[in-house]
């Protein structure tokens, strides 16, 4: 019997294209994903709440997390760290449960050597323009910080190559959609390998 572990999922993309709102609106539909809640050091927004948007921490927090390898990966963004806790995911992989990421570029690199196997899905903004007006229309951010997030856009698209799918969210319905239709595909792919597996195993004998 082969052991079925649960997929990794990896959802990247500028910040403002809208991966926090696609995300929200894909664990509305799909109940049986299970979202893994990084850690960071930057500072709680407000209506933000510690232990469902982030584990809030401080920089000697987040020092000692990586010094004891509880990361499965870390990036530092716009003078903050953010990090993947590690014993999550790889409990949840192993209980057989879907894992979600949503995280930058750099760090989905980093998981990408750990976790060939992961799917990586890029969300795309419909153009630069409308990126930047989500950034400032969300008003989260000071212009400075708007300017910081753009620029890092830029450099993120680069690495956009390194993703198994592209989905652009110009309507997060349909986003929604791409990306579940990008989920079952992976199931019906992975089981399809392990029924060939098995037929395998099973001539062998
Ligand atoms: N590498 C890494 N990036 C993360 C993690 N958690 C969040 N991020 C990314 O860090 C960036 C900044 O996140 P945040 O400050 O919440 O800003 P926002 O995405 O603009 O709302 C985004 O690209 C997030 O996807 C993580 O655990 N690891
Ligand atoms: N498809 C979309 N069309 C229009 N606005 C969107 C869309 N997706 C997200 N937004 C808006 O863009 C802003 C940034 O979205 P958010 O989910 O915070 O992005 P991210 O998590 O990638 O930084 C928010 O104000 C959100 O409501």
């Amino acid at each position: 019997m082969i052991e079925e572990k649960g997929i990794l999922f990896i959802l990247s993309g500028p910040s403002g294209v809208g991966k926090g709102t696609v995300r929200k609106a894909l664990f509305e539909r799909d109940p049986d994903l299970k979202y893994s809640i990084s850690m960071t050091t930057r500072e709680k927004r407000p209506g933000e709440t510690d232990g469902i948007d982030y584990f809030y921490k401080t920089q000697e927090e987040f020092q000692e997390l990586i010094k004891n390898n509880q990361l499965l990966e870390y990036a530092q963004y716009v003078n903050n760290y953010y990090g993947t806790p590690r014993a999550y995911v790889e409990e949840t992989l192993e209980a057989g449960k879907d894992v979600f990421l949503e995280i930058e570029v750099q760090g989905a690199l980093q998981v990408k050597e750990n976790f060939p196997e992961g799917v990586f899905i890029f969300l795309f903004p419909p153009s630069l323009e409308e990126l930047k007006n989500r950034i400032i229309n969300r008003g989260t951010e000071s212009s400075e910080l708007v300017l910081n997030r753009l620029k890092e856009a830029r450099k993120e698209i680069e690495l956009m190559d390194a993703y198994d799918y592209v989905v652009v969210n110009d309507n997060v319905d349909h986003a929604v959609e791409k990306v579940q239709a990008i989920i079952q595909s992976e199931h019906l792919k992975r089981e399809r390998i392990a029924k060939q597996y098995k037929k395998l195993l099973e001539a062998e004998l």
